[in-house]
């Protein structure tokens, strides 16, 4: 929605986590549904009982324009959270993406539908309805905490968060990395090689 997410998104995961200190990284492993996609937005979270997914319901209707839905469990399972009937929903509240630490089904719907969803498993096994979960709450996903209003970066490299209050820093931040990174390919395609730009060659080894 905002001018700042757009460019979270166009920046990317890697360059916003780079510039971020190597923070906020959602560590696993995670399927993009919808090819080429990227999003960016602020969280807005649902825990999931176990195996369950009301707390899907109850969040899509908090969902506000710009969201990136983040949907969790206390244990993750390959449980569906997510199908065509809840994204449409979430599409049509005006989410910017979903992230589901999760499963999710109707992989095909998901796909035609375009709202941009991404998941740890692919898997139809259907949730219970039978447990509240809890909305609009600090959760742990891929060992990074992300609390409501935090923001959410997404593409085909996965996740990562950046706290509410570092946004401006990280974004400032990430725009000079891009600036770094686009005269270093500069001169890769003109022939350099970063083995001699970063004194590599002659230099000792470092420890990473
Ligand atoms: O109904 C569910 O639990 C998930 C689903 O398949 C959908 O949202 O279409
Ligand atoms: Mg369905």
């Amino acid at each position: 929605m905002s001018d700042r997410y757009d460019e979270l998104a166009r920046l990317g995961v890697a360059t916003v986590y780079e510039a971020s200190g190597r923070q906020g990284l959602v560590d696993e492993e995670l399927v993009r549904l919808v090819p080429g996609s990227a999003a960016a937005g602020p969280a807005r979270i649902a825990v999931c009982g176990p195996a369950d997914n009301r707390a899907v319901h109850e969040v899509a209707a908090r969902t506000q324009p710009g969201d990136v839905v983040v949907l969790t469990m206390d244990s993750p399972v390959p449980v569906a959270l997510v199908g065509d009937l809840l994204a449409t929903q979430l599409k049509t509240r005006g989410a910017a993406g979903v992230l589901v630490n999760g499963s999710v089904r109707d992989a095909d719907a998901l796909r035609e539908l375009g709202l941009p969803v991404w998941a740890r498993w692919i898997r139809v096994r259907g949730a219970t309805k039978a447990h509240r979960g809890a909305v609009d709450v600090p959760v742990v996903v891929g060992g990074t905490v992300i609390h409501p209003g935090d923001a959410v970066v997404l593409d085909g490299d996965g996740a990562v968060v950046v706290a509410a209050d570092r946004l401006d820093a990280v974004l400032a931040a990430s725009r000079r990395r891009e600036a770094t990174e686009a005269e270093a390919r500069r001169r890769y395609l003109a022939g350099a090689l970063s083995y001699d730009l970063y004194g590599y060659r002659t230099a000792d080894a470092q420890p990473a």
